[in-house]
């Protein structure tokens, strides 16, 4: 399946971009974050593009053919390639966050248990982590920082409301975990969005063993 781009966007840039969503795919792939071809990568491209992955590829072997270009309404640009079957979260985080260029989706099983575990009081509250600073503009173990946990759905409009909801409501947001699903993150930059998916796992790893231990 060939990608043809726009004139507006380079070869070189394309590349580039697609080559650092694989790179970060395979590495989380072998952490065990992406089973059985699950979990979604996109990469900001300009103001009317990204570049994401292909719908249902192995994430632990993708090259620069299993990336494709969107439009910020998640339409496929240049190629009949399928987009990711939650495209439509990537686009919301561009569209809702013009400074955010990496968005990463992962069902690790640490993000999974939780999101099953927390789903009765529909939110994460981390609290006391030196971690919690890994996290863009958090400053300090001793605040609050609120995890939503939205219930699932196979219908993609349901959870952009959810998270439009959310957003519209004032309250911060640097990630969300899906009920018995994953977490979707992002940041300015694939370093930053890297680091928020390393600590968020840690931090609901330590909140698992807190719950288990304090059981
Ligand atoms: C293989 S089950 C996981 C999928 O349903 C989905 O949640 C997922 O993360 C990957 O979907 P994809 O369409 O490959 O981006
Ligand atoms: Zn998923």
């Amino acid at each position: 399946m060939s990608q043809v781009l726009p004139a507006t966007i380079s070869p070189a840039l394309f590349a580039e971009r697609a080559d650092a969503i694989a790179d970060a795919a395979r590495e989380l792939a072998a952490a065990g974050w992406t089973p059985a071809t699950s979990s979604n990568f996109s990469m900001r491209l300009d103001a009317e593009h990204a570049a994401i992955t292909i719908s249902g590829r192995d994430k632990g072997k993708l090259g620069r053919n299993d990336i494709m270009l969107i439009d910020m309404h998640g339409k496929a640009v240049g190629t009949d390639a399928r987009p990711s079957a939650e495209t439509d979260l990537h686009t919301q985080i561009y569209r809702r966050y013009p400074e955010m260029n990496v968005v990463l989706h992962t069902h690790s099983r640490t993000q999974s248990v939780a999101s099953r575990l927390f789903a009765k009081e529909d939110v994460i509250r981390l609290e006391g982590w030196e971690l919690q600073k890994a996290i863009a503009g958090q400053t300090t173990h001793d605040a609050e920082m609120v995890i939503p946990v939205f219930p699932n759905t196979q219908h993609m409009p349901e959870l952009v409301a959810q998270v439009d909801a959310w957003l519209d409501s004032g309250k911060p947001l640097h990630a969300y975990l899906i009920n018995g699903h994953g977490i979707y993150t992002w940041g300015r930059d694939m370093a930053e969005t890297r680091r928020h998916l390393e600590a968020l796992e840690f931090l609901l790893g330590c909140e698992l063993d807190l719950r288990r231990l304090s059981a």
